[in-house]
C-alpha cells in the first residue's frame, strides 16, 4: 500500500503531497486522515495522509519510495474532507497543511521541531485525552459512618459531598490530598466512585428559553421553509436554502424539525451558530430535542472537553454537532444537513490562516457530500441575497424562503427614530433622549424589562459635531476620517492624506460644516450608561451590565442572562453581544443609545453592518404577548439603513446599497482580496509589497473586472511595532484570485522579518 502525505511544513514553497510506502504492520492504522511521521529531506516530518492506494505512485520506482515511519494519531477526516481541504488551500491561498489543521482532533499539536539551527530535530507530541470523569458520591450507609478524629481529609470530603456528587478532579482541586481519602472511604463502602461521561456544554441553566417546547402548529413560513429544505436534502447535490425569517419568526424550530427528518433517515447534521450565541439558550434548545445525540464545540470549552465532544462525534455516538465556525470540520461521518444560523455574521470569516469563510466552505462541503445547506437570518448577507436572486450559484440551486411573521400573537415591534442633533439643540446633554428616558421610566412603572444597546464595534475613532451631526470625511475617498488623539490629526486610511485637527474642548475647534465648537470625539462607555440609568430609574429596577469587562469568566455570560431572566423588572445594558439570538418574551423596550458608530467605519460594509445590528437588536422586543417598542438614537436619521429598520423594510436599504456596490465594483458583485505585509523594517515591508503589487498588476493587465488598489498603510498602520501595509485586489465574481495572489507573493519572496498574508474575500480590511 502507498500513502499520499501532506507535510506539516507551512511554507508556500511546499504545496503538494508526497508519496510513501505503508509498511505492512501499519496498514490498518495508516488510513486517510491519519497523522504520520515520515522521512523528509534527511530528517523526519509530521504529515497527514490524504489518499491511499494499492498501486505505486506513477512515474516513481516503487523500490525507491520511502516508508512511513510511524502513525502518530488515528484518522481524523475522510476522503471528502481531504478534497475540501485542498479546495480551501487553493481558494484561500494557504499551504495545504494549514487547510488540514482545522480537521484534526482538538488539542492535537504534533510537530517536529528543533531548538536552533544545529540542534537535533525532535518530535513534540501533545494530544488531549478524554477528561477524567470519575464522580464521587455518598453511598447509602455514608450517613452513619464517622471518620476517626484525626482523619481530617476524610471528614472534609464527606462534608463536601453532602450537597451532592462531585467530580474527582474537582474534589482534588479544591481539597488537596483528597484522592487518598476518597480511596479509603470507597474501600469502606462509604462513598461510591463511578465513571460517568458527563454531557458537556449543556450545563444546567435556569433560563426559561433554553427549552424548545414543540409548538402546537407551525406557521406557514415554517412549513414553506421545511418543504424547501426537504427538497434540497432529497436532491442530494449541495443545494442551498436561505431561511429569510424576521427576528422571532421561529427559525430554531425549523432547524430542529429539519434535523429530525435527517436523523430519521439515519444521517447527521452540523449546526453552526455564532460563538456568542452558544449560550445555554441555544445549546439547551438542541439538547431538549436531541438529548445526548448532541455534541457541542466551541472555544470556551477546555481542550479536554473539546476533545471529548469531538471524539464522541468520531465514534458515531453523537450525530448532531452544534458549534461555532470550527464545528464545520467535526468528523461527522454521514452529514445529511449543514445549517448556518445568523448567516450574515462576520465571525464566520476566520481572520487567521486558513482565512476561510464558513459559508463558502459549507457550500463546498455540502456539494462534496451531497447534502443540503441551510442558511438562516433575519438580515441575510448581500452575498446570499444576490445568489438567491440569481437562483443558481456554483452549479447548485440557491432558494430563498421568507418567514415574514412571528408565530402566535407576537408582532414585530414599532420602531421610533430619535434625531440626536435635535435633542442637543433643544438643550438635552444627557445620553438619553427625552423619548428614551420616558420609555425607560414607563418600563419601570409597568414592572417590565428593557434591553439597552451601546454600539461599540470597531476601534476607529472619529469626530462628530454634536450640533449638526457632521462627521469629517475625506474629500477624495468619502470615508470617515479617523481621529488620532496623540497627533491631533484626521487621517484618511484609504488614501493616506491627513489634516491637523483639534477636538472639543480645545478652543480652536470648529465644525467644518456648521462652525460649532462641539466637534468632539465620539464614544460612550457602558459604565456611563449604567450610571445615568441609576440616576434615572427607581432603586428597585435591576440594571445588568453585559460587556467585555463583565463577561471575562467562563460562566459570566450565562449567569448575567439568568439574572436578567429571573428579575422581576430589569434593564440589560450591553454592547453588540446582546443584539442577537436572545429570546426573552417579556422584553417590551429596546433602546439603541448610539446607532451611528458602525456607519462611520472606513469599510464598504459599514452600512450593512449597521443595518444588521439594528434590525437584530430591535428584534429582541415584543417576542411575547406584550407588544414591543424600539427607540433608536441617531445623528443620521435619514440614512437608508436607519429608515429600513424603522419601517422593518429591508428593501429601503438593500436596493440602494446594492446599486452603490454595483457601481463601485464591490462584493457581492466582485471578489475583494486583501494582501497584507508586515514587519519591523518599514523599508522591507514597502519593497516587498511594491514588488507584489507590480507582479499582480502585470498578471492582471487589462483583464476585465480586475482592479488593484494601493499599496497603502493599513488603518492599523502599526501593530506591536510592526509596520503594516496592504494591497486591495478586486476581481470578477467567478474569478479565482487565490492561486494568482499566492504566486505573486511567492515570487516576491518576502525577506526574513517580513510576513505576507493573502486574505481572499476579506472582511476585516483594517
Ligand atoms: N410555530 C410556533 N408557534 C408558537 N411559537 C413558536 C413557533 N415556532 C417558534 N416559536 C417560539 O417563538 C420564539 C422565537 O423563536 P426563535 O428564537 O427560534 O426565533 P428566531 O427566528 O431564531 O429569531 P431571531 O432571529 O431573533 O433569533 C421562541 O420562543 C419559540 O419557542
Ligand atoms: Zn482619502
Amino acid at each position: 500500500m502507498f500513502a499520499s502525505v501532506v507535510l506539516d511544513i507551512a511554507t508556500r514553497a511546499l504545496d503538494g503531497a508526497f508519496d510513501y510506502e505503508i509498511p505492512r504492520e501499519l496498514e490498518a492504522e495508516c488510513a486517510v486522515g491519519a497523522t504520520v511521521l515520515v522521512p523528509f529531506s534527511h530528517r523526519e516530518a509530521v504529515g497527514y495522509v490524504v489518499a491511499t492506494s494499492a498501486r505505486p505512485p506513477e512515474g516513481l520506482d516503487a523500490a525507491r519510495v520511502l516508508p512511513v515511519s510511524r502513525v502518530l494519531a488515528p484518522s481524523a477526516f475522510d476522503q471528502a474532507a481531504a478534497r475540501v481541504a485542498f479546495w480551501m488551500a487553493r481558494e484561500y491561498a494557504c499551504p495545504p497543511c494549514e487547510a488540514i489543521r482545522p480537521f484534526l482532533a482538538p488539542g492535537q499539536t504534533v510537530r517536529v521541531r528543533r531548538a536552533s539551527a544545529n540542534a537535533p530535530w525532535e518530535l513534540v507530541c501533545q494530544k488531549s485525552g478524554p477528561v477524567d470523569e470519575r464522580w464521587v458520591s455518598l453511598a447509602e450507609k455514608g450517613g452513619s459512618f464517622s471518620p476517626r478524629a484525626n482523619a481530617v481529609r476524610q471528614r472534609a470530603v464527606l462534608q463536601a459531598l453532602e450537597s451532592g456528587p462531585m467530580r474527582m478532579a474537582e474534589l482534588a482541586a479544591t481539597l488537596p490530598g483528597s484522592a487518598s481519602a476518597v480511596a479509603a472511604l470507597a474501600r469502606r463502602g462509604v462513598v461510591n466512585v463511578e465513571e460517568r461521561r458527563r454531557v458537556r456544554g449543556g450545563d444546567t441553566t435556569t433560563l426559561r428559553s433554553a427549552v424548545a417546547a414543540r409548538p402546537e402548529r407551525l406557521t406557514q413560513g415554517q412549513k414553506d421553509a421545511l418543504a424547501a429544505i426537504a427538497r434540497a436534502c432529497d436532491a442530494g447535490r449541495g443545494d442551498v436554502v436561505l431561511v429569510d425569517g424576521v427576528t422571532g419568526s421561529g427559525k430554531t424550530e425549523v432547524y430542529l424539525d429539519a434535523i429530525e427528518r435527517v436523523r430519521a433517515a439515519g444521517r447527521g447534521a452540523l449546526v453552526l451558530v455564532p460563538e456568542i450565541s452558544l449560550t445555554a439558550q441555544t445549546v439547551g434548545r438542541f439538547r431538549s430535542r436531541f438529548g445526548d445525540d448532541v455534541a457541542i464545540l466551541h472555544s470556551r470549552l477546555s481542550a479536554g472537553e473539546r476533545f471529548d465532544q469531538w471524539d464522541m462525534v468520531r465514534q458515531g455516538r453523537a450525530h448532531v454537532v452544534v458549534g461555532a465556525r470550527s464545528a464545520l470540520f467535526a468528523p461527522l461521518r454521514d452529514v445529511g444537513l449543514i445549517i448556518i444560523d445568523e448567516e450574515h455574521e462576520w465571525t464566520y470569516k476566520q481572520e487567521s490562516a486558513p482565512r476561510y469563510h464558513a459559508r463558502e466552505v459549507a457550500a463546498r462541503m455540502a456539494a462534496e457530500r451531497g447534502c443540503a445547506l441551510v442558511l438562516g437570518s433575519a438580515t441575510p448577507s448581500l452575498e446570499a441575497l444576490e445568489r438567491c436572486r440569481e437562483g443558481t450559484w456554483g452549479g447548485v440551486s440557491w432558494t430563498r424562503v421568507s418567514m415574514p411573521e412571528r408565530p402566535g400573537a407576537a408582532r414585530l415591534p414599532a420602531v421610533r427614530v430619535v434625531d440626536m442633533t435635535e435633542q442637543f439643540s433643544g438643550g438635552n446633554r444627557s445620553i438619553f433622549s427625552a423619548p428614551l428616558a420616558e420609555a425607560l421610566q414607563d418600563v419601570a412603572a409597568r414592572r417590565q424589562k428593557a434591553v439597552l444597546m451601546l454600539n461599540r464595534r470597531g476601534f476607529a475613532n472619529f469626530l462628530m459635531c454634536r450640533e449638526c451631526g457632521a462627521v469629517p470625511e475625506c474629500p477624495h475617498c468619502s470615508t470617515a476620517l479617523t481621529y488620532h488623539e496623540r497627533t491631533h490629526s484626521l487621517v484618511c486610511h484609504t488614501c493616506g492624506r491627513s489634516w491637523p485637527q483639534r477636538a472639543y474642548p480645545d478652543p480652536s475647534t470648529r465644525c467644518p460644516n456648521c462652525g460649532s465648537r462641539y466637534l468632539a470625539a465620539f464614544g460612550v462607555g457602558t459604565q456611563r450608561v449604567e450610571d445615568e440609568l441609576a440616576m434615572l430609574l427607581p432603586k428597585d429596577v435591576r440594571v445588568i451590565r453585559m460587556d467585555a469587562d463583565t463577561t471575562r469568566g467562563k460562566g459570566d455570560h450565562q449567569r448575567l442572562l439568568e439574572e436578567f431572566d429571573a428579575a422581576e423588572c430589569a434593564v440589560l445594558v450591553g454592547t453588540q453581544m446582546i443584539a442577537k439570538g436572545l429570546d426573552f418574551p417579556e422584553v417590551t423596550l429596546v433602546g439603541v443609545v448610539n446607532a451611528d458608530t458602525t456607519l462611520k467605519l472606513p469599510d464598504f460594509r459599514a452600512a450593512e453592518r449597521t443595518y444588521d445590528l439594528l434590525e437584530q437588536v430591535a428584534g429582541r422586543a415584543g417576542r411575547g404577548e406584550e407588544p414591543g417598542q424600539v427607540i433608536v438614537q441617531t445623528y443620521w436619521a435619514t440614512h437608508p439603513a436607519i429608515r429600513a429598520v424603522k419601517a422593518h423594510d429591508r428593501a429601503l436599504f438593500v436596493e440602494r446599497e446594492l446599486s452603490e456596490r454595483r457601481d463601485g465594483g464591490y462584493p457581492p458583485f466582485s471578489r475583494l482580496s486583501n494582501v497584507v505585509c508586515w514587519g519591523r523594517s518599514e523599508a522591507d515591508v514597502r519593497r516587498t509589497l511594491d514588488d507584489v503589487s507590480r507582479r499582480v498588476r502585470e498578471r492582471v493587465g487589462e483583464a476585465a473586472g480586475w482592479e488593484v488598489l494601493g499599496p497603502t498603510d493599513c488603518l492599523k498602520a502599526k501593530v506591536k511595532d510592526r509596520v503594516r501595509r496592504h494591497l486591495l485586489v478586486k476581481s470578477p465574481v467567478d474569478s479565482e484570485p487565490g492561486p494568482l495572489l499566492d504566486e505573486c507573493v511567492r515570487a516576491a519572496a518576502p525577506p526574513r522579518g517580513v510576513s505576507a498574508a493573502v486574505d481572499v474575500d476579506a472582511y476585516d480590511m483594517m
